[in-house]
């Protein structure tokens, strides 16, 4: 690949919404790329508007069109609609004898890199090196986890670019040893803030359920939320000692969680993040036998 920086390179996004738009804003707040270095392909014009008003770039809605200088191809739609899309863009790869094939970046859940594989090839048998990403949406703030699984034929420059995109919303960037794992991935960090908060939601309607006003108890959980998130990154604790050391003995943390445990909750956890993993490998399963 010619461009050796991310703010080298032509970005194209193929889909601008929640997750596109919250990698595109991370990467421009920290300066990764510019406004003029990136395209979003986005066909409904809410998305369009959004991206275009809010994050200043270009938009289309034809997917060729965006991705005809791009250099790193960040695929950003639902699972469902993945297929139609790679194969829309390997036509027209064949039909203009494109020399250069961008480095695909798929944020696309469940969807395995042999079928972005077998979607992608140009009619001359090549197909674009791929790479599998799972981020999460605090993208939006530079505070991501994301983590990547390299396919066939991609170089070390070429991860270390994808590292480097990746840098650009993300403070946790991790490469897992087998492509399974980003379905893994996928039931920890990718859906992992919806659970965190599912539970400030809990949080806030017990404590205001037992008499405290509503904007009070959402200040107050917020805050520890963050205040309890910082302490986990920013001491040298385990979340085991930090959580120990909020327990008094027989005091009111444990009461909380002798409840906890005696509902099951590790359990429950268990299985949700299951669900998750075996949602995504469906996603997946579905995406590949289907003829759309
Ligand atoms: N939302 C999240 O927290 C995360 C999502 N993901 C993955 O990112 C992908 C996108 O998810 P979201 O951004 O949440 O979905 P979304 O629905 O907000 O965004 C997808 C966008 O793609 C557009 N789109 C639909 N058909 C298209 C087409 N043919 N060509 C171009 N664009 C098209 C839609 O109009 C929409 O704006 C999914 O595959 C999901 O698994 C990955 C990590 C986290
Ligand atoms: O819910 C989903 O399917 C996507 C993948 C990870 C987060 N959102």
């Amino acid at each position: 690949m010619a461009t050796s920086q991310i703010k080298d390179c032509q970005l194209c996004f193929i889909g601008g919404g929640n997750m596109g738009a919250a990698i595109i804003g991370g990467l421009l707040a920290k300066g990764s790329t510019s406004q003029q270095n990136v395209i979003v392909s986005e066909p409904w014009e809410v998305n369009r508007k959004k991206v275009e008003e809010s994050l200043g770039v270009r938009t289309t809605t034809s997917n060729i069109e965006a991705a005809r200088d791009a250099n790193v191809l960040v695929l950003a739609v639902k699972p469902q609609v993945a297929k139609g899309v790679c194969q829309e863009l390997a036509a027209s790869w064949s039909d203009s004898n494109r020399q250069q094939l961008p480095l695909v970046v798929s944020i696309a859940g469940g969807i395995t890199l042999n079928a972005l594989t077998q979607w992608f090839t140009v009619n001359d048998g090549r197909t674009p090196r791929v790479v599998r990403v799972m981020p999460n949406t605090p993208a939006l703030l530079g505070e991501g986890a994301s983590a990547s699984f390299a396919g066939a034929g991609v170089s070390e420059d070429e991860k270390k670019l994808v590292t480097e995109l990746l840098e650009g919303f993300s403070k946790v960037t991790e490469w897992v040893d087998r492509e399974e794992l980003i379905d893994v991935v996928t039931g920890l960090s990718g859906s992992g803030p919806a659970y965190f908060f599912l539970l400030v939601e809990h949080m806030v309607s017990s404590a205001t359920a037992l008499g405290l006003p509503k904007e009070q108890a959402q200040r107050l959980a917020t805050q520890t939320c963050l205040g309890a998130g910082r302490m986990l990154v920013e001491t040298s604790e385990s979340p085991a000692q930090l959580r120990i050391n909020v327990t008094s003995p027989k005091g009111t943390t444990e009461a909380a969680l002798k409840s906890f445990a005696e509902s099951g909750l590790q359990e429950t956890v268990n299985v949700a993040i299951k669900a998750a993993v075996d949602r995504a490998e469906e996603l997946g399963n579905a995406a590949f036998a289907s003829t759309g």
